[in-house]
């Protein structure tokens, strides 16, 4: 993910990502409205009480009249209580809109994630991407729907206040109006260069959080070599970029309110001076001066709030950046205009002619590559490391789609089958078992959430794991950790059996099912092994071979284009198990 944060320096504007991300408040626009409405009644409530404010400073207070205080006393009572409501429903709906939309913006980058191919998340940093779809996703949102909602709510209220100044003294309040430029000044040179600092702050930011994720999740690597001092170095330093980051941009922040609190005293002292002076001539009553010097006090709050808006803006597009440039990055295969959703189920996989570079490779992983497989047979993959085997599996399930050739799933090109629907046709089982944290069971069923108590425990049986699954402490129940390190490797595999076992799909794809295991757990997980392929077509990835007198066909990946005489590899087998193997090349 390095590249995508360098493109990110000059990226969109604060405009075009409020049109980028405008569409996202659809269907919850109304009750934007609707709160930015009641937002604009509390206003004007206060407007309203400062009226009356200066009423009873001048009628009740500089008269020294009771009587006069009770009217105005209750409407003030009654204003106020009229205002409070209006103050929380508006702050309510504008929250929940605010909320809404963010919800609505995390699900649709993240659901956009979940159909990248595996080369992104292979490339990219975990903890950069969790800072993207945290931090990144609210601060569009801050500006988008709440960054809206304030500046409607600050003009209006800036309107309400500043037209009663005029009203009560137009020439004292243009007065202090002829400062309102030096405030803009202000607002216009910390926006910039605010936009600089939130890029870095959350660049520093993700690669902090990657830090401690790659860490944690590889914390026995660095126990077992002693790498604990130099991982906390690395969180020290990128931890020292982020304080740096995060101090350049409180420093604009923290400087920019006290700035804007001077040009607001300037203000107040000019109107107080000129009013008192006003006030002795008596051309202005003492109520008339308070309530125009808290219009003017009222009046500053919206306008700095509009000058804050500018730097939301500013933190939204250098977030809007990183945003865009995932939603932006096109998944390598998508569903086909008219997907075909139902598929034959008979297992018959051919891959003809398949050439294959992964998205920035060099040499092509497969090349020319052809091998035919069919219902109930065991087709044999095997070569040296790095041959392109495991590809096959990942073409197998479309996460990309070839250069060239086709590959066939009964008789389909499987572009032209859905998604869902191949991958509910093709069983994949890991070179490495994939465990997701949760318990036993929760694992068996991933594939398939609504089996039965009855059919999760038959799939145990057949996998042999039923007999190790209730010894456990809590049977079923019993979590299996962060990627199942609770279970020894062959209870994982044995899970993972289980797991295949209950999909129950026609094709199956063995991705070295013994890697990782000692020679007598290997031993006991053949049998499960064999269980699982019965009656299915199975393609066995594999270096071992153990499996090769009942394979129906051998596939030989040597790595090499294909000669005349023959690779080694295909030779050996051919004299070991009698069988003539099919030489492929990845080129
Ligand atoms: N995401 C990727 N991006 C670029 N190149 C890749 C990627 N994944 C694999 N490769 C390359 O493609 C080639 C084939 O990889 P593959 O994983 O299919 O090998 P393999 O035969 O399964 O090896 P092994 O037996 O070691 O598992 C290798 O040279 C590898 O470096």
């Amino acid at each position: 993910m390095e590249s995508r944060s360098k493109a990110s320096r000059n990226g969109v504007s604060a405009r075009e990502a409020f049109r980028r991300f405008w569409p996202y408040t659809r269907g919850i626009r109304r009750w934007l409205v609707v709160g930015a409405l009641l937002l604009v009644l509390a206003a004007a409530g206060e407007v309203a009480a400062i009226w009356i404010f200066g009423l009873i400073t001048d009628h009740v207070l500089a008269a020294k009249n009771l009587a006069a205080f009770w009217t105005p006393a209750l409407v003030w009572l009654q204003l106020s209580v009229l205002t409070a409501v209006a103050s929380f429903g508006g702050d309510y709906l504008t929250t929940l809109v605010g909320e809404r939309f963010l919800l609505r913006l995390r699900d649709s980058v993240f659901a956009h994630v979940q159909r990248l191919s595996p080369d992104f998340f292979d490339r990219g940093r975990t903890g950069d991407l969790m800072v993207r779809l945290t931090d990144d996703v609210e601060a569009i949102e801050q500006f988008v729907a709440s960054g809206l909602i304030k500046t409607v709510t600050s003009v209006v209220s800036a309107v309400f206040f500043a037209g009663a100044a005029l009203y009560v003294r137009w020439d004292l309040a243009l007065v202090s109006f002829a400062l309102a430029p030096l405030f803009w000044l202000a607002v216009r040179r910390f926006t910039a260069r605010f936009r600089e600092t939130a890029v870095r702050e959350r660049e520093s930011n993700g690669a902090m959080t990657s830090v401690v994720e790659e860490s944690l999740s590889n914390h026995a690597l660095v126990q077992a070599y002693n790498r604990q001092p130099a991982e906390r170095r690395r969180l020290h330093r990128e931890g020292l970029t982020w304080l740096e980051a995060k101090m350049a941009e409180n420093r604009l922040s923290a400087l920019y309110e006290p700035l804007v609190q001077v040009i607001e005293t300037v203000c107040v002292l000019l109107v107080l001076g000129f009013g008192a002076s006003e006030l002795a001539r008596g051309r202005v009553t003492l109520g008339g001066l308070l309530a125009f010097a808290a219009y003017l006090g009222y009046l500053y709050p919206p306008l700095q709030s509009l000058g804050d808006v500018g730097l939301t803006a500013s933190e939204a597009a250098a977030s809007a950046d990183r945003i865009i440039e995932i939603m932006e990055t096109p998944p390598a295969v998508a569903d086909p205009a008219v997907p075909r959703t139902r598929a034959a189920r008979r297992g018959r996989v051919a891959f003809d002619g398949v050439t294959f570079r992964y998205p920035g490779g060099g040499r092509p992983a497969l090349k020319e590559f052809s091998f035919r497989a069919g219902p109930e047979e065991l087709v044999l993959v095997t070569g040296p490391s790095g041959a392109g085997k495991s590809t096959i599996a990942r073409l197998l399930l479309r996460f990309y789609d070839p250069e060239r050739g086709r590959i066939r799933l009964d008789g389909v090109d499987i572009r032209e089958l859905s998604l869902t629907t191949l991958r509910d046709t093709v069983t994949v089982l890991q070179q490495e078992t994939m465990l997701f944290p949760g318990s036993v069971r929760d694992n068996i069923a991933y594939g398939r959430p609504d089996a039965t108590e009855e059919q999760i425990v038959a799939a145990a049986r057949a996998a042999e794991a039923h007999d190790f699954v209730t010894a456990l402490p809590e049977g079923y129940d019993t979590p299996v950790g962060r990627q199942g390190r609770l279970l020894s490797g062959g209870q994982r595999q044995r899970i993972a059996i289980a797991r295949a076992m209950l999909r129950d799909a026609p094709v199956l794809v063995l991705d070295e099912p013994t890697t990782g295991l000692d020679a007598p757990t290997a031993r006991r997980v053949l049998a499960p092994l064999r269980r699982l392929m019965a009656g299915r077509t199975t393609i066995l990835i594999t270096h071992d071979l153990h499996l090769a007198p009942e394979a129906d066909r051998i596939v030989v990946l040597d790595g090499r284009p294909p000669t005349g005489s023959g690779p080694a590899a295909p030779r050996e087998i051919a004299r070991r198990y009698g069988r003539t193997p099919e030489a492929a090349s990845r080129g």
